[in-house]
């Protein structure tokens, strides 16, 4: 649905992107997880057709982003809270958005009346903006993107300060109406774990997994040993281990490897395994999980 394929984007001489690639299906909620300046507001950029990669291919819904009319009339980003005036309220906020999107009257009455009362805004659809708490802001932002029907939502940060019951509350109200794809960005697993079907984790520009959530899930609970290696002959050690019978499932990160086992007797095996290539400067014991692979790719 949304296909990114050998992204580049360089600004200046800092290449923000460096042969990304991501692949979300149609109808999910997809994470984009990453550190700081790793990339994720710069591809969100690309998707919302806002900037031009360097390189690389990125459709949505078959449609190149480079046919920046089409796409846009298929996209809806979630605003920044900037974009919110003061002085302004939610109803007229809403009603301003609602005719740029060229809605008519009932129209967009009825979306205020249904929007506000997913967002719980209702009793608040009459205040100044600027009254309410940063959180009803972020939803009024929410909201915005949703006056108009667009296939795919993308949303940069847009979920932070709101309480997780009402994230987790909202995307179902998404996923129910079945016509919609979205792309989040997020700096920890937390809300990806709760609210995703599927996760991109980006470092440096760079993709390190592209995976659905619930095949994470599954692999959560198995016996797992995290070993940091030295470089030298690790390629051979990875090689060799992903041979073994015993072996569920390998993931590489920066300095270091997580070897999922199929039964926890076989952990000490990897390690003698692991030091018969290489010298192992740490190993530990874990099971694999979200936030676990998340720590190894991004080396924290
Ligand atoms: N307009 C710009 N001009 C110059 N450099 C930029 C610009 N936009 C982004 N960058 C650089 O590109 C890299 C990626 O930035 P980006 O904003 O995409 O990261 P991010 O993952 O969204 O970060 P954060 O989590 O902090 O919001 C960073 O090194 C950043 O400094």
């Amino acid at each position: 649905m949304v296909e990114a394929h050998g992204l580049v984007k360089y600004f200046g001489s800092v290449k923000a992107l460096d042969n990304f690639e991501m692949s979300v299906r149609k109808n999910t909620v997809h994470g984009l997880v990453g550190p700081n300046g790793s990339g994720k507001s710069t591809i969100i950029r690309i998707l919302s057709a806002d900037l031009k990669p360097d390189s690389g291919d990125v459709t949505i819904l078959g449609v190149p982003v480079s046919s920046v009319r089409e796409i846009r009339s298929m996209v809806s980003l979630v605003p920044e809270l900037s974009a919110i005036p003061d002085r302004q309220s939610p109803k007229k906020i809403f009603e301003k958005a609602g005719r740029s999107a060229r809605l008519h009257r009932e129209e967009i009455q009825y979306r205020i009346s249904v929007l506000s009362e997913i967002l719980e805004l209702d009793s608040l659809l009459d205040r100044n903006a600027g009254e309410l708490s940063l959180g009803m802001r972020r939803r009024l932002c929410l909201g915005l993107s949703l006056i108009k029907d667009s296939s795919v939502l993308l949303m940069d940060g847009s979920l932070a300060e709101l309480d997780p019951g009402f994230c987790v509350k909202f995307m179902e109200v998404i996923r129910e109406q079945n016509d919609k794809t979205v792309v989040l960005t997020a700096n920890n697993m937390s809300v990806i774990d709760r609210v995703c079907d599927g996760v991109t984790i980006i470092r440096d520009g760079t993709t390190l997994l592209n995976e659905s959530v619930m095949s994470i899930r599954h692999k959560i609970g198995k016996p797992a040993v995290t070993i940091k290696v030295s470089p030298i002959n690790r390629a051979k050690l990875e090689a060799a281990l992903r041979q073994q019978m015993y072996v569920n499932n390998l993931y590489t990160g920066e300095d270091s490897i997580i070897v999922e086992v199929d039964d926890i007797i076989h952990i000490p095996v990897v390690i003698r395994h692991a030091a018969a290539h290489t010298e192992i400067y740490e190993a530990r014991q874990t099971m694999t999980g979200i936030e676990d692979l998340y720590h190894t790719f991004i080396g924290s």
